[in-house]
Parts: C-alpha cells; structure tokens; sequence
C-alpha cells in the first residue's frame, strides 16, 4: 500500500519586499515513501521557496505540511530542528561541506549532532554509505581536495547519516557535468529502490526531471501538471 510521507495542503506563501507579491499558490500533493519526485519549472517559478517550505527551513507560509503523518505547522523552531535533523537528508547545489573538516567527519557531523549512537558506531555507518557511494578511500582527505562529483557524493552520505525517510536536493547535479549528473542520479535512484527512502528533487535539468517516477511542474508559483 502507498503510505504518504509528505503531505502539503493548501500552501500559499506571500513575499512583501519590494511589494507584496504571491510566490506560491494553492500547492496540494501528496509524496509516497519510496518514490522518486522532481519539481521543475522555469527559473523564478517557486521551486526552491516550495522546497525551503516543505523542509521545514521556512516556516513563513499559508497552509499545512504533514511530514510522516504529523503536522508541522505549530511546531517551534527547536521542534522544527529536530524533525529535519531525524526525517529530513538534505543535498544542494553547493554541497556546503565544512572544508577543514575530512570527507569522514564531513559525514558524521548530523549523526554526532543527533546523539543517539556511539562516535565508533556513527563512524563505521558513515564509511559503510562512503563504501556504497564509491568514494570511501577519500574519507580522511580534507573535502576542499575533492572534485566537485567527489564533493556531491560526500553530501549524499552526510544527507543519508541519520536514515532520512526524505532526501531533498535543490538542484543536486546542478554545478556538476553530465557524466558526473548520472552518476549521482543513479545514486539517488538507488537509494529510493534499496532502502525505500523518499527522494525529492528540484531541478531545472528536463532529463533529469523526466527520469524521476513523477515530476511536478509549476508555472508561477503554481502546480501546473503532474506526470
Ligand atoms: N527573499 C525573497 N524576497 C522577495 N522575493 C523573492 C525572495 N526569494 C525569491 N524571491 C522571488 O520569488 C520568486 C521565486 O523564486 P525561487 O528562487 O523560488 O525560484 P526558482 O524556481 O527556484 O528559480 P531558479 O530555477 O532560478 O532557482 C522569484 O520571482 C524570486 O525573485
């Protein structure tokens, strides 16, 4: 049976400066686990202020957001951290890697903030997801020595530390070339069929955004369609 992770309802989002304009628009759908969902759209659509919404990270909005059956929107903010720190994986464009920090520590950072397991415990989980990822013999370099593939997927294991049940990315493969974009595609896919996790992408790349399950087209600030 199809269980819905991530459920949003009747979102709306306004933005006042320099005049009060509506950026998001009667946004209603609901994601299964397991599936593999991408938002494209033009640039300037909404795509990353619906992502900053659904994540959590943005909290100014019209509308409720269910995250594993349970309402967001009364949450405060310390709620609101531990939610994305337990559910939610994230991986952007730039990968924001602490650059004097090694590819290993990198990756063990939102599981040591979490405090549930033992630093031995999350280490070995983290080499294990640097193992899967193909790039576990660069786990003591510094990240600012890897490539910018490299550095993408060291931000997938960092978004994976903590058993996500959602990944997010806001374009994930953007700064990177083709090869290096199927690559982290196949990884993402991967993720979704083995482990039954969510993923949920934002991109502006149409190859990308057709090879999903499902993607969710907007047109300002609107759903427009849903293949
Ligand atoms: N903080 C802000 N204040 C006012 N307007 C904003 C703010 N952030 C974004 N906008 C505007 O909201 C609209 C949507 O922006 P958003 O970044 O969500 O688009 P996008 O679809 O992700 O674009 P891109 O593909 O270029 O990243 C744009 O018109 C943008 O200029």
């Amino acid at each position: 049976m199809d269980t819905p992770v991530l459920q949003a309802i009747n979102i709306n989002k306004y933005f006042l400066d320099p005049v009060r304009f509506r950026v998001l628009t009667d946004i209603n759908f609901s994601i299964n686990r397991g599936s593999f969902v991408s938002i494209t759209g033009k640039s300037g659509c909404g795509k990353s202020t619906l992502l900053y919404v659904l994540s959590t990270m943005d909290t100014d909005y019209e509308g409720e957001l269910l995250l594993d059956n349970e309402t967001l929107g009364k949450k405060n903010n310390a709620e609101l951290a531990i939610v994305r720190n337990q559910k939610i994986g994230f991986v952007f464009q730039f990968h924001y890697l602490i650059q004097e920090f090694n590819v290993l520590k990198n990756v063990m950072l939102p599981a040591m903030k979490l405090g549930k397991y033992a630093n031995e415990v999350i280490e070995e989980k983290a080499m294990q997801h640097l193992k899967t990822l193909g790039i576990y013999d660069q786990a003591l370099k510094n990240a600012s020595q890897l490539s910018g593939g490299q550095k993408q997927r060291v931000a997938i294991a960092r978004a994976l530390i903590n058993d996500p049940l959602i990944i997010m990315g806001d374009e994930p493969t953007g700064n990177l070339d083709k090869k290096n974009s199927d690559v982290v595609f196949e990884i993402l896919k991967d993720i979704c069929l083995q482990n039954k996790q969510t993923i949920l992408v934002v991109t502006h790349d149409p190859d990308f955004a057709k090879r999903a399950d499902r993607t969710i087209r907007m047109e300002d600030g609107k759903i427009i369609s849903e293949l």
